[in-house]
């Protein structure tokens, strides 16, 4: 166990009071203010959605099953295969993988690249069976099946405790019992002991950048997700060796087939990636012929006789077929898929959202490092993917009261959005009922019993989150362990909480050298810099996808091709994506329109750290919006969660505000009164 754990982390339950200091006096009383603003309607709103009305409010014990093989099992998912193919001589394998995406994906073939030292004629390799049936168990299930391959978050070192899924069970309130070291990165350090002894810290985000004299506890949390953020932004030299990387796999396959081009999508396109974040690629040729198992295996093949490609497997029997691979001199991981737009259109949606909604960011960032610590980030172990993530939070920054209010900075309230997001989703999300929409242009809720096609067959509880690409395509379909999901991000409130109200009570003394966000992430990768080096550089994957749209534009007929290598990009598509200036408010008509406008390669900079209101969006009565009128009285069976009024015609002409400290501070104060 934690022996630095903080005592009243362990010993007072989440609705203990704190005692009372002459500082907390003057807060109760503007908490009391609060209850009778618009912001507390805007809150119980956003409870509306659990239909239940269950406010968890429990601790979740973020600590990692260590007992047993799962914790292994799981450790190495991603790199299970390679495992196994270690012991089948993996280097010289190409592994067969089914997932159809109706079971859990199995090894079944393990094929044999004879490299025969010459080219095969038109790529085809000389691919010999080396063995089949390679069943984790000879019944067809597998671990996975009872989600025992899952590392749980439930509770799990008491006898009486929940059991393995942890469904249903009433978690004991044990506050004291977590282990925050006991959990680790999805892509660990290579040498994570000597990384620890140069940093001796699990959040080295805050080396060098100490808060702890922030007045404003919040203002300390948003402070430390832009340090973090900073932390984990690419620099020069790691955009750089992703865009050889890219290179040089477009170069391989169009040598093997000349009229095919690689495109890319995905967070390296979106700049949405952590240092350990794989690269997801589409081949699209002219001919449209490449997805199937011979080309597959003719581009695994051929990238890994030109030594471009290891640890490959071939999943060729999935909803989606792809190569997966280890670019050997980058150590990038790397997705292939075939003859398929949806991916470059996507990333394209996700650069305009980057754009219109500060924060967006890098709360997605956090959210993503939050999940891939605790392994939730693996959709084939039921955990919610980078896609979803990213929808999940343009929602939740799309929706959020203050934010369509135009309430708040956004981009200064970081910290508070961050607790509210974990909250919303946590504790207060309807998921048996609601479902999630977002578009290019915004985000909605639907009701799920008038849309059959995001519903779970299987259970009611899930997470539905509408593509926004393909209407009838829930992106969250796979995110089967959405309980643990939810019981990850409840604790993450409760843990960020009371991590605030025991610094706040702290002496300025006691606070240095402190973490707020370390309290729920964790970085244990290499050591880096605080260098968001992305305006330094351009990001190929970007250019490559701003100029295959260009293309796009310009073409009459719906092509599935479109070939982004060549001449054109070479002259004017590098270029790099400049900060876009800040627009003061010229036109304070043109409330709607984003003055902000935190570019993808602006974001994280410093630049976009300094105080600014501009990043305050569409003006909305948050009333209004939240189904709320003047008349309400405060019965909230008055709102329809599934069916939010959306009346832009009535938009009120609220002034665009940044806001003071004491709502913060009441905002803030508000929360803890859910404890
Ligand atoms: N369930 C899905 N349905 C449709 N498209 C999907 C789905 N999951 C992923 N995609 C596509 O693949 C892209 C990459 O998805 P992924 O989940 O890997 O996110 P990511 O942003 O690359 O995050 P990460 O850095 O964790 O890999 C998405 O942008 C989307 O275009
Ligand atoms: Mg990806």
């Amino acid at each position: 166990m934690d022996s630095k754990k903080p005592s009243s982390r362990g010993s007072k339950p989440s609705r203990t009071p704190e005692p009372r200091t002459s500082k907390q006096k003057p807060q109760q009383k503007a908490a009391k203010r609060l209850r009778k603003s618009s912001l507390s309607k805007a809150q119980r709103n956003f409870a509306v959605f659990n239909k239940d009305h269950k406010h968890l409010n429990k601790y979740e014990n973020l600590e990692l099953e260590s007992s047993g093989s799962d914790g292994d099992d799981e450790q190495d998912h991603s790199g299970q295969q390679g495992s196994k193919s270690n012991k089948n001589n993996a280097r010289e394998q190409v592994v067969l993988i089914e997932d159809d995406g109706t079971q859990d994906p199995r090894e079944i073939d393990t094929i044999e690249i004879v490299d025969s030292g010459s080219e095969e004629d038109n790529g085809v390799p000389n691919i010999q069976k080396k063995s089949a049936s390679i069943d984790p168990q000879e019944d067809g299930s597998n671990a996975l099946d009872d989600n025992q391959d899952f590392i749980s978050l439930s509770m799990s070192s008491d006898g009486e405790s929940s059991g393995a899924d942890g469904d249903d069970q009433v978690d004991n309130n044990t506050a004291g019992d977590y282990d925050y070291d006991n959990y680790d990165d999805e892509y660990p350090n290579e040498e994570p002991q000597k990384s620890k002894q140069t940093l001796n810290t699990d959040y080295p985000w805050i080396l060098n950048h100490d808060h702890s004299k922030q007045r404003e506890i919040a203002d300390w949390l948003t402070l430390e997700i832009k340090d973090f953020v900073a932390y984990i932004s690419p620099s020069q030299e790691e955009i750089t060796v992703r865009n050889a990387t890219i290179g040089k796999i477009r170069r391989a396959v169009k040598e093997l087939w000349p009229d095919a081009d690689l495109h890319v999508f995905g967070s390296f396109a979106t700049d949405l990636y952590l240092p350990g974040s794989d690269i997801d690629c589409v081949v699209n040729s002219s001919a449209g012929d490449k997805e199937n198992r011979n080309c597959l295996y003719s581009l695994a093949s051929f990238l890994k006789r030109r030594k471009l490609a290891t640890q490959v497997e071939v999943i060729a029997k999935a909803r989606v077929p792809i190569i997966k691979f280890v670019e050997p001199e980058s150590q990038i991981h790397i997705d292939v898929s075939f003859e398929r737009t949806n991916g470059v259109e996507a990333a394209k949606i996700i650069r305009g959202w980057l754009t219109q909604t500060p924060g967006l960011r890098e709360l997605v960032l956090i959210v993503k490092q939050f999940l891939s610590a605790r392994r939730l980030n693996n959709v084939h172990t039921g955990g919610l993917g980078g896609f979803s993530v990213i929808c999940l939070v343009y929602a939740f920054l799309e929706l959020h009261p203050r934010t369509l209010s135009a309430d708040i900075s956004t981009t200064e309230n970081l910290g508070i959005l961050l607790m509210d997001l974990f909250e919303l989703y946590g504790k207060n999300f309807g998921y048996d009922h609601v479902a999630i929409a977002v578009q290019s242009d915004g985000a909605s809720y639907l009701p799920k019993q008038k849309n059959s096609n995001l519903q779970n067959p299987r259970t009611s509880f899930s997470l539905a989150i509408q593509d926004p690409g393909d209407a009838n395509n829930n992106i969250s379909r796979g995110s089967f362990n959405i309980r643990d999901i939810k019981k990850a991000f409840a604790g993450a409130f409760d843990l960020l909480t009371n991590r605030c109200f025991e610094l706040d009570a702290a002496t300025f003394k006691d606070r240095v050298g402190k973490s707020i966000l370390g309290n729920v992430i964790k970085y244990r990768g290499k050591e880096r810099d605080f260098k968001d080096e992305r305006s330094l550089v351009v990001n190929s994957a970007i250019a490559e996808n701003e100029l295959y749209h260009r293309k796009r534009g310009r073409i009459v007929h719906d092509d599935l091709f479109t070939d982004v290598s060549d001449e054109e990009k070479e002259q004017d598509i590098y270029v790099v994506e400049k900060p876009a200036k800040k627009k003061h408010k010229k036109n304070k008509t043109k409330k709607k329109e984003s003055t902000a406008k935190d570019s993808a390669s602006e974001v994280g900079s410093s630049a976009a750290r300094k105080k600014t209101s501009t990043d305050v969006r569409s003006s909305k009565n948050v009333e209004s919006l939240m189904g709320l009128d003047a008349t309400d009285d405060g019965d909230d069976d008055g709102y329809d969660p599934l069916n939010p009024p959306v009346d832009d015609a009535a938009k009120p002409d609220l002034t665009t505000k940044s806001v003071n400290a004491q709502t913060r501070r009441d905002y803030w104060l508000s929360k803890g009164q859910t404890l």
